[in-house]
C-alpha cells in the first residue's frame, strides 16, 4: 500500500482505527476523520509509529459541507485520494414502538447519508484524478438476521448494502472498485458498547455464533487490506460476511 492515500471516517476507534493502524503497517497515507478532535489527535499519535503521514480532520459526515471539506484537505496534503472506507457510524438499542424521528434520522444520516455524501465526493475525486480506486463500506450482518431494537441502524446498512452494488456497477468503467465487509459482533469496539453492554447481553450474543467466540478488530481490518488491495483487483460490487458463521446459526434440531 506504499504511496495510496487512504480515508477513513470514523478512523479514531475500533474497527476505524484498526484498519488505518493496518493499512499504516502496510506503507499508506492515512486520513482520519470523525467528530471527536481529542479521539483523533490520539489515534494519529499510535497510528503514525509507522513513520507514515496522518492527516486528521474534524468531520460530521451528516454534514456535505464537511465532507467537501474532509475531501479537498485530502487532496492538498497527499495529491489525490486512492482508497475511501466508510466506516462511520451511529447504533443504540430503543424498541422501534418508542423511537423518535430524531432518534431514527440521526442514525440514518450518519450511516446511509453520510456514506452517499462521501462516496459521491471521493468518486467525483477519482474520475477527476483519472486513477480508479475503492470504495470499501462497512455494513453489518444484521441486514440479513434482523435485530430487534436496531430498525434504524439495520435499515440503513441495508441502504448502504443497496448503494454499494449499484455504484459498483455505476462506476466500474471508472475503475472504482465498491465492496462491502459485514462484520457480526467484533469485540472492544463502539458496538460492544452499544450493543451489548451487560454481561447477560454478551452472552447471549456469544451464544449465537458457532465459533464460539467474537471476532476481533484485527481480523477485520485484515480483510479489509485484502479488499483494498490489487489482490482483489477484480472484487467489485461483493459483499463479505465476517462473523464466524453467526448468521448461519438458525438451523438444528
Ligand atoms: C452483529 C453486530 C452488528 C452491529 C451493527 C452496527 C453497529 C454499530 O453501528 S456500532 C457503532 C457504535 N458507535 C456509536 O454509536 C458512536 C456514535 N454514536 C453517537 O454519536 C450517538 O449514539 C448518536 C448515534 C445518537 C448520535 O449522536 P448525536 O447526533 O449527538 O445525537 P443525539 O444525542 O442528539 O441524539 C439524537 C436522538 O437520538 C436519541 N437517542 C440517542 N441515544 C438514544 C438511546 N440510547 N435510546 C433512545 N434514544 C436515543 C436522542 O434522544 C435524540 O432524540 P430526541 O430526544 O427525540 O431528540
Ligand atoms: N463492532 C462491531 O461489532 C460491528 C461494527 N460494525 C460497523 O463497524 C463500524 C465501526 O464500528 P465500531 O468500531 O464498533 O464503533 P465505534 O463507535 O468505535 O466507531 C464509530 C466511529 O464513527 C464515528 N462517527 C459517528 N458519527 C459520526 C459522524 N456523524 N461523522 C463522522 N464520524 C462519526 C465515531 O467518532 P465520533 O463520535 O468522534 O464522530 C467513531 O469513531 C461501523 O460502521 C459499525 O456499524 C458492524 C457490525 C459489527
Amino acid at each position: 500500500m506504499e504511496g495510496k492515500s487512504i480515508i477513513i471516517t470514523g478512523g479514531a476507534t475500533g474497527l476505524g482505527k484498526a484498519m488505518a493502524m493496518e493499512f499504516a503497517r502496510l506503507g499508506a497515507d492515512i486520513v482520519i476523520a470523525s467528530r471527536n478532535l481529542e479521539n483523533l489527535e490520539k489515534a494519529a499519535k499510535e497510528i503514525s509509529t509507522f513513520n507514515n503521514k496522518v492527516i486528521v480532520t474534524q468531520t460530521d459526515v451528516r454534514s456535505p459541507e464537511q465532507v467537501e471539506k474532509m475531501v479537498r484537505r485530502a487532496v492538498e496534503e497527499n495529491g489525490k485520494i486512492d482508497i475511501l472506507v466508510n466506516n462511520a457510524a451511529g447504533n443504540f438499542r430503543v424498541p422501534s414502538l418508542d423511537m423518535s424521528v430524531n432518534a431514527w434520522n440521526s442514525v440514518v444520516d450518519i450511516v446511509l447519508h453520510g456514506t452517499w455524501y462521501c462516496s459521491q465526493e471521493v468518486g467525483r475525486q477519482m474520475v477527476f484524478q483519472k486513477t480508479g480506486g475503492n470504495i470499501l463500506n462497512i455494513g453489518s450482518t444484521h441486514v440479513w438476521s434482523g435485530n430487534p431494537g436496531t430498525a434504524h441502524s439495520t435499515a440503513a446498512k441495508a441502504g448502504v448494502l443497496a448503494l454499494t452494488k449499484t455504484l459498483a456497477v455505476e462506476w466500474a468503467q471508472e475503475n472504482i472498485r465498491v465492496n462491502l465487509i459485514a462484520p457480526g459482533p467484533i469485540e472492544g469496539t463502539g458496538a460492544a458498547e452499544q450493543l451489548w453492554s451487560t454481561p447477560e447481553l454478551e452472552k447471549a450474543v456469544l451464544n449465537r455464533i458457532p465459533s464460539g467466540r467474537m471476532g476481533t478488530p484485527k481480523e477485520v481490518a485484515y480483510l479489509a487490506s485484502y479488499l483494498v488491495s490489487d489482490y482483489a483487483s477484480y472484487v467489485t460490487g461483493s459483499s463479505f460476511v465476517i462473523d464466524g458463521a453467526g448468521h448461519l446459526n438458525k438451523g438444528g434440531v
